[in-house]
């Protein structure tokens, strides 16, 4: 008698009932691949910068062994190379298929108070000169300029209904909520979101990348759209901006796989609120069983990429620290898990917020090359805060 399909492991969840599961504190992520809610904390790992990945292997091993069923490691890494990151083994981990019908409460306008930009959006624009300037010496030929939105709301925001509100915008988005709280915070803080982009995914010897680079606001008129989606495939400025980032995430990954597929041309994907180039990149790994080539491994070599940070990176990353005044905390950066086969999914931290208590802080930017204008960078940042302004019920105050 054939039994195998009792012996398939199945979700016994559905996503939906994730969601209302989740509460500040937890850690949930959610994707096209399925959704898994992640409760308590058997283990936290902690490394240095570009060792999270043996760190975690270590912790796996250690939870396997101590009768953790599946464990996991999951959480979020920070944007600057040594940034602070959030990650751990939960105690208990619940999957369930891929969110399909969300149906979320409409977010209730009027709740948030004060929108604050920083920096305001006239040094933003001076921002995207001086980078302009620094792209026409030589010193690099991209690099991504991101803005700061600080909201006060009239009560602190319930993450759980925020959350929900960003699913149920967009089911396929990489969707996650994450406990970032640090030391000296007043109050718990999440980090949460619903971003395009997808850094890395590893199933088995099977790996995904699927750089973001060159975009265009979404404008809801059909036929509006359609010419934007047509230029923005014919627009050498967003052609270049999204070279650079391909070009270099496939050539990190060329180090660890055996067979790499680029298509030569990007396609063209949309978002509730954008549409942006994007190109699928698969590989074969090479060595599977290597901690380095976990999902977090992988991550860990491919971040920061030019979607986020520029070409080349260090000379991107000099002129962020010189051009944006505020710390990008977990903005840009990776959130995701981590199975103890090395499985596992991790998207760019863009398209989020960290929450703490009354106060939200938003992050966009948007890919500086040669021919970029400043007052249409500064646009496509505006029409990138949508996402999560719209799931706040505030898109009408900033
Ligand atoms: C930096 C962001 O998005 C990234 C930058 C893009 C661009 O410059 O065209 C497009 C998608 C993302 O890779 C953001 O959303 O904040």
């Amino acid at each position: 008698m054939s039994i195998s399909a009792l012996e398939r492991p199945r979700p016994v969840h559905r996503a939906a009932d994730l969601l209302a599961a989740y509460l500040p504190g937890s850690f949930y992520f959610s994707s096209a691949r399925g959704a898994l809610l992640a409760d308590g904390e058997h283990a936290r790992v902690r490394a240095g910068n570009g060792a999270h990945a043996l760190a975690a292997a270590d912790a796996l091993d250690a939870a396997a062994a101590a009768g953790i069923p599946e464990p996991v490691v999951a959480g979020a890494v920070g944007f600057h190379p040594a940034a602070q990151a959030a990650l751990l083994v939960p105690s208990v981990v619940r999957r369930a298929d891929a969110p399909t019908d969300v149906r979320a409460p409409g977010a209730e306008s009027g709740t948030v108070r004060t929108v604050t930009p920083r920096p305001g959006t006239a040094q933003y624009t001076d921002g995207v000169r001086r980078a302009l300037e620094r792209i026409g010496r030589g010193d690099l030929s991209k690099v991504v300029l991101a803005r700061c939105l600080e909201l006060t709301a009239e009560a602190p925001v319930w993450v759980p209904a925020l959350l929900a509100r960003l699913v149920g915008a967009d089911p396929a988005a990489y969707a996650f909520a994450a406990d970032v709280t640090a030391p000296g915070d007043p109050a718990p803080r999440t980090l949460v979101g619903a971003s395009p982009e997808l850094l890395v995914s590893r199933r088995g010897a099977t790996v995904v990348a699927n750089p973001l680079a060159g975009s265009a606001p979404r404008s809801g008129d059909e036929a509006l759209d359609r010419e934007r989606i047509a230029r923005l495939r014919e627009s050498a400025k967003d052609l270049a901006e999204h070279a650079y980032t391909t070009a270099q995430v496939a050539e990190v990954l060329g180090r660890f796989c055996v067979d790499l597929d680029v298509p030569a041309q990007p396609e063209v994907i949309g978002t509730p609120t954008m549409w942006h180039l994007s190109t699928r990149i698969t590989g074969r790994l090479a060595a599977p069983a290597d901690p380095a080539c976990s999902a977090l491994g992988l991550a860990e070599a491919l971040h920061p990429t030019p979607a986020v940070c520029g070409a080349p990176g260090t000379g991107a990353l000099a002129a962020i620290a010189d051009l944006e005044p505020e710390d990008r905390g977990y903005y840009a950066g990776m959130v995701g898990w981590t199975g103890l086969d090395g499985d596992g999914e991790w998207a760019v931290t863009i398209r989020s917020a960290e929450v703490c208590d009354r106060t939200v802080r938003l992050f966009a930017g948007a890919g500086i090359v040669a021919d970029s204008d400043p007052a249409a960078e500064l646009a496509e940042t505006c029409a990138k805060f949508r996402t999560l302004l719209r799931a706040l019920g505030a898109e009408d105050v900033a």
